[in-house]
């Protein structure tokens, strides 16, 4: 009997040992679990902080803020805590994404922004500042209280000690919103030193990484947040910059708490000297941050991101975790204009006779006329889709990679080297997306209309200013929650101060440029407008620019109808009637050549023929660059590829050569400037050198002062009268990268020193 049982036994052992043990292992894994998450909470919140170094009590800190005005009650610290994730039975999955109260089945819309200070202090600069930042967001909310409707604003903020809260209740979890204020939403200011040694800054750090690291938690548990920005101060005398570890801690709080909100830094980290210009600093802080609440009640949240803001560089270093991953991820979103299907595109290339040149506004303002770039049109989906707004129906704005750049601090553009604008500044804009030329080396071929006349519908010059800064502006807000995006910089650029008009096709050929110019200008926005010299009598019909430039991407007529491809019969006449204008208006205007060499087409034996062109013409400036590789199949159909790309040192070689030849006619011009980094040279007439310094640079408020004399009572002036000097880390032979900005160097492998950005400067 016993041996039967045992036999049983064995069978059913047999049979289901496999489930069982299977069984029992998930059982010992759910109970060590348990045990773990168990003390690890009770250690959080009772002692794994240390005691701060100052006698106040955590119960007088955390009652700091009294509300300017009861709009909801918000909740306090106490129900927060009851509300934060505590384990009840078993271990809790804390889902970041976890499904707010719903009314009629969708999520409340934002209705009150409630903002909680956070802060730590050892020797109490950071409390003093945070408790000016709380003093600062309560004037604001009572403000918005007054203006705005009781359904909507921006609550009373509260102030808690690092030191002294339970992690578990504030970023392990958000929270909750109170039940008599669903819509309300939490944004986190964070205010925090940073210290080389062991700090409560050290256990902070840990918990978000545990928090961000642990599987049972959602990777971003505080995405429920409405938004967060940390700011941060240390001291430069000690640590002059952030490779030496000047605000590491609060670099590092940033990038985690990115991590866990799933990327919603409202806005950009901000630091500040304790021994310079902390409290400045951090007062432009808060009023970037005020108008970002002011936003996101308005759209009821963040609104877009990076993704769409033009360049796909810039993906996000809290993922890609270097710089070379991200160039692989932002490669990916890539679209190339050449890829995007034309099927039926209304606004295929119609070559019209230029015949009618100049007489272009009469035909075009008619009702009649077609818009240049429809919105239902390929055209237009295919250029939004790589960054560009469209503004009416034949202007384009986009942000550059370089303003990009700039706003984390790692440098602009060659401009700044040359003429010193700073390229998050700078807007680069263009009042027409049509164009007289196919060069091969465009970017934006195949999808930007070609004409040699205007032959659309004419936006007006009001619609078309206020719309490319409402276009910039957006783009420029998009990259708030980029990573490295510089407080103090991204607050400066919502103030355009230079415009390039060199985007996409043939800024002059709009009808009512000199009035778009003299929008800019009336803002003290500086214009730089390059043309590609088939425009003679709207070149000759130019008002006043900061800076004239002519594209001259060839020497002779058989290299330039090769390169340029253009659609005018005349283009070599056009071509040397603009050069013709250009020598006239030297004494007026800082004139620029602008030659793109690409090495196969225009390079070779053609020194002579540049400086034939540069004798005639006598421009200010001769730019001189290496053509980007774009990757088009159309620069591909044209028999373009890297290898026509020049390396930097052939470009010097190039306009060593150039140089040595203008001087051999006696033509006084010299090596001013160099902007390694995107392969371009200056040579400057002499005339912009003086005392034997270069002065290639512009004095942008002098102009605007020169310009409105000139307004007033007719007194002209000259390029020479709003130069200034060079700096000399952009001389020649210096390599032109501003020592103030942070270097990235590129694992470019062979390709090494040659132009492969995507889209070129401008
Ligand atoms: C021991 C010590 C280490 C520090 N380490 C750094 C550092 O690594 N980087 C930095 O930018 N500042 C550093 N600082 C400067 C502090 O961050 C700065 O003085 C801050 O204002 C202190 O804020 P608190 O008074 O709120 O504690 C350090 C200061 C001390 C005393
Ligand atoms: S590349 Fe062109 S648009 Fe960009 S910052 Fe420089 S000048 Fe401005």
């Amino acid at each position: 009997m016993a041996g039967t049982a045992m036999d049983s036994f064995v069978v059913v052992w047999h049979v289901y040992r496999l489930p069982l043990l299977v069984a029992l292992f998930a059982l010992f894994v759910a109970a060590r679990v348990y045990r773990q998450f168990q003390s690890r909470s009770k250690t959080t919140a009772s002692s794994s902080v240390p005691a701060s170094p100052r006698s106040q009590s955590p119960e007088k800190i955390v009652e700091l803020a009294a509300p300017a005005e009861k709009v909801v009650a918000p909740p306090t610290t106490k129900d927060n805590a009851k509300l934060a994730a505590k384990p009840a039975t078993g271990p809790k999955r804390v889902l970041g994404k976890k499904p707010a109260k719903t009314i009629g089945g969708r999520r409340p819309p934002v209705s009150f922004i409630q903002p909680l200070v956070f802060f730590a202090s050892l020797t109490t600069t950071t409390e003093r500042y945070a408790n000016i930042l709380l003093e600062d967001l309560r004037a604001a909310a009572a403000k918005r209280a007054d203006l705005q409707n009781r359904e909507r604003g921006i609550l009373p903020p509260q102030i808690h000690d690092i030191s002294y809260i339970d992690f578990d209740d504030f970023f392990t979890t958000v929270p909750q919103p109170p039940s008599t204020s669903p819509g309300t939403r939490y944004v986190y200011c964070i205010l925090t030193p940073t210290y080389n040694i062991d700090t409560v800054l050290n256990t902070f750090l840990d918990h978000l990484n545990e928090t961000h690291n642990d599987f049972r938690i959602d990777t971003a548990p505080l995405s429920k947040l409405a938004g967060y920005s940390v700011f941060g101060f240390g001291d430069k005398e000690e640590w002059p910059t952030e490779e030496e570890g000047f605000c590491s801690q609060a670099k590092e709080i940033d990038r985690w708490m990115a991590k866990l909100t799933g990327r919603k830094r409202a806005y950009p980290l901000g630091m500040g000297d304790v021994k310079n210009d902390a409290e400045v600093a951090l007062k432009e802080w808060t009023s970037g941050l005020l108008d970002i609440l002011d936003d996101i009640l308005e759209n009821g949240g963040l609104g877009e991101g990076v993704p769409g803001s033009g360049d796909a560089l810039e993906s996000d270093e809290e993922d890609a975790g270097n710089e070379e991953d991200q160039k692989e991820n932002s490669a990916s979103t890539m679209v190339d204009l050449e890829d995007i299907k034309m099927n039926g595109d209304t606004a295929a290339p119609i070559p019209v006779d230029f015949t009618t040149a100049g007489k272009a506004t009469s035909v075009a303002t008619e009702d009649t006329a077609k818009e240049m770039v429809p919105k239902t049109s390929p055209t237009y989906a295919a250029l939004t889709k790589q960054g560009y707004s469209i503004v009416g129906s034949h202007s384009g704005v986009k942000i550059c990679r370089w303003t990009k750049s700039a706003l984390r601090g790692r440098g602009s553009c060659y401009k700044y080297s040359f003429y010193g604008i700073k390229s998050h500044l700078c807007m680069e804009a263009t009042p027409s997306l049509s164009c007289s030329n196919k060069c091969i080396f465009c970017w934006r071929h195949g999808t930007n209309p070609v004409g040699t006349t205007w032959r659309w519908k004419v936006d007006s010059p009001e619609l078309i200013f206020d719309g490319v800064k409402e276009g910039h502006y957006k783009k420029i807000k998009m990259m708030r929650g980029v990573p490295g995006v510089r407080a103090e910089r991204f607050a400066e650029a919502m103030r355009i101060r230079h415009c390039a008009l060199s985007l996409v096709g043939e800024p002059i050929f709009y009808p009512h440029i000199n009035r778009f110019l003299d929008m800019l200008h009336s803002e003290h926005i500086s214009s730089f407008l390059v043309c590609n010299a088939q425009h003679p009598d709207q070149l000759e019909a130019l008002h006043r620019v900061t800076q004239l430039y002519v594209s001259i991407d060839a020497s002779n007529r058989e290299s330039l109808r090769k390169i340029d491809r253009p659609l005018h019969r005349d283009f070599w006449e056009r071509f040397q009637r603009c050069l013709d204008i250009l020598r006239e208006k030297r004494h007026i205007q800082r004139t620029v050549f602008r030659l793109t060499l690409v090495k196969g087409f225009n390079v070779d034996d053609e020194v002579m023929g540049y400086a034939n062109l540069v004798e005639k013409a006598l421009p200010g400036l001769v730019e001189i660059k290496g053509v980007t590789y774009c990757g088009t199949s159309t620069s591909a159909g044209a028999g373009l590829t890297m290898q026509n790309v020049p390396f930097y040192e052939e470009i010097s070689t190039f306009v060593v050569a150039l140089n040595a030849e203008l001087e051999r006619r006696g033509l006084k011009y010299g090596l001013a400037a160099e902007h390694a980094h995107s392969c371009c040279v200056l040579i400057a007439s002499e005339r912009f050198h003086v005392n034997g310094k270069w002065h290639t640079r512009i004095d942008y408020e002098r102009f605007f002062d020169l310009l409105e004399q000139e307004k007033r009572d007719g007194t002209s002036f000259a390029p020479e009268d709003y130069m200034k000097e060079t700096e000399e880390w952009a001389y020649w032979g210096q390599g032109g990268f501003n020592p103030e900005d942070e270097r990235v160097y590129r694992k470019t492998g062979k390709n090494k020193n040659k132009a492969l950005e995507a889209a070129p400067e401008s």
